[in-house]
């Protein structure tokens, strides 16, 4: 594991005695220290060598700790920096948050929260005490997680690790905003709140957000808030002390300290009854819980993302979400457009699916659409979204019981169809793979059903070639001689297509640059 030693921190606060203290604190921790009093003073010393963070008051004498955040994020700069705001001023909290701060600590500022939020941003170990026994195992320091990616700015990331963003198939411009935004907020400890109907795939973006972040190796718990009767609600967030109530034999942990160092997602958190709403805001506002049933509170380093199928802000408007707890989770929101929003996916999201199925009942290749079949879906308005369609192609696949599936296997009524599903999906086809778009299977004895054209043939091509190059990489763990020759193209070869069509590996993943508009 990294010693303290190697971490290099800048604290800037114009204030000695405060300057002095965090120093102190820092130094005891065994990090290499260094101050300045002024933006430009911290300037003058960045330009100088990097650090592993820098940790900044918000009120400086030429400037503000935020103006120092943007020339950071301007100049690609990699260190994490964590904000420290006046304690009545949630909102610059949240500017610093959306500015890009890895976290923010408020005045006056709690000495072991300081040295908890400095060890998160590090990607050190929480020094956090564990409240039990059973919950003291130590947890290794994840690898830096960001890498070369903060310079980069990609449109569209695919990481390697265990793949939650892989199975996020769509290369709609909605998704790939998706995409962009899960890499840009992976980077701090800002709380998310990701927004869309039921089935859309909130889930695999909150998943994605924890694992791009430094997060990854600690534990990711998702919560229905939705499905915990009320009264059971305090205990299994927070936890609880033995005897705290009849049946409580023993300490229990709950969510919070369950997700340890890692992200806790809450999802239908407009289900939550008001009166756990203000205790949910007090633990985000003191990042420390007290289990029912214990005297004093444990801080408790957790990334909060949160996710709802609901209007929130109608919710507060109508008095039945509380609208600081709102303000708290919605620093930053992601929006996952329902599917009938983005038909163009559709091809990808069905070969995605129809490959999961295919691995899960271990048979090779996988089942296609037909043609017709692909039509016939794009004019179904899926109101439950992606979760509908996987339910639909199990059951197609069951139907068909062979490599086709065709539009009778879909075994949807006439009746809830419309009518433009066919163009869209025929003139936006562009990024879907070539398999499921152009496919279509010979017919017994009649002809193969006509194929969708593309109305620009060579964008069309283009996003075929570009989903090959990315899918290829993937599945050779980003080694570009290896996904080339699998391609039958030599390193060579497969730099230029690269380069050409804006495919780049980065540390930890893909990114493709946006096309010239
Ligand atoms: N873009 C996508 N590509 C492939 N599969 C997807 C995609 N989006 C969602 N899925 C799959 O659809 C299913 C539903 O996704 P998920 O559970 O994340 O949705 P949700 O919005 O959280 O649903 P709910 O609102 O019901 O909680 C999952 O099996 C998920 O893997």
């Amino acid at each position: 594991m990294t010693s303290a030693s190697h971490y290099s921190l800048l604290v800037v606060d114009d204030e000695p005695d405060l300057r002095t203290l965090y120093e102190l604190t820092l130094l005891r921790e065994g990090y290499d220290v260094e101050t300045a009093a002024t933006v430009e003073d911290a300037w003058a010393r960045l330009k100088d060598r990097t650090y592993s963070a820098v940790i900044t008051d918000m009120r400086l004498p030429d400037g503000t700790g935020l103006d120092l955040l943007r020339r950071l994020d301007d100049a690609g700069r990699r260190e994490k920096a964590i904000m420290i705001t006046a304690f009545a001023s949630p909102e610059n909290a949240v500017e610093a948050l959306k500015a890009g701060a890895y976290d923010y600590l408020t005045k006056p500022v709690d000495l072991k929260q300081f040295r908890t939020v400095v060890a998160s941003a590090l990607g050190r170990p929480s020094m956090v005490p564990a409240p039990s026994a059973a919950a003291s195992s130590a947890v290794p320091a994840p690898p830096s997680a960001r890498g070369s990616v903060r310079s980069a700015a990609p449109a569209v990331l695919v990481t390697g690790g265990s793949g939650t963003l892989d199975r996020m198939a769509g290369a709609s411009q909605t998704m790939q905003q998706v995409r962009s935004l899960i890499d840009k907020v992976a980077r701090s400890m800002a709380p998310v709140l990701v927004q869309g109907e039921s089935g859309t795939g909130k889930e695999l973006v909150a998943r994605s957000i924890h694992e791009v972040s430094a997060r990854r190796a600690q534990p990711f718990i998702a919560v229905n808030c939705g499905a915990i009767p009320e009264q059971l609600l305090e205990a299994e967030f927070f936890g609880y002390r033995k005897g705290a109530f009849t049946g409580a034999t023993e300490d229990r942990e709950g969510f919070f300290q369950a997700a340890r160092g890692g992200t806790l997602f809450l999802d239908e958190i407009g289900d939550l009854p008001l009166s756990m709403q203000s205790k949910l805001l007090r633990v985000i506002q003191e990042r420390a819980v007290r289990p029912v049933g214990a005297v004093v509170e444990t801080p408790i380093d957790v990334r909060i993302v949160s996710a709802t199928h609901k209007d929130l802000a109608a919710e507060v408007q109508a008095g039945r979400f509380r609208q600081d707890l709102y303000y708290r989770l919605n620093v930053i929101q992601i929006r996952v457009p329902a599917l009938r929003e983005r038909l163009e996916d559709l091809p990808l999201i069905c070969e995605r699916v129809l490959e999961r199925i295919a691995q899960d009942a271990e048979v090779w290749p996988p089942p296609r659409l037909t043609h017709a079949a692909l039509s016939h879906l794009s004019r179904y308005a899926f109101p439950g979204n992606v979760r509908e369609l996987e339910n639909l192609l199990h059951r197609a696949v069951a139907l068909s019981g062979g490599e086709w599936i065709d539009q009778a296997d879909l075994a949807l009524p006439d009746t809830v169809f419309h009518e433009t599903g066919l163009h869209d999906l025929e003139t936006t086809a562009v990024g879907a793979s070539a398999d499921v778009a152009v496919a279509a299977p010979v017919a017994a004895g009649g002809e193969p059903p006509a194929q969708a054209l593309p109305n620009d043939l060579a964008a069309y091509l283009d996003a075929v070639e570009r989903d090959i190059l990315i899918r290829a990489l993937e599945r050779h763990r980003f080694n570009r001689t290896a996904a080339g020759a699998s391609l039958g193209l030599s390193l060579r070869q497969m730099r230029y297509r690269m380069a050409r069509l804006g495919v780049m590996v980065a540390e930890h993943g893909v990114a493709v640059e946006p096309d010239e508009p």
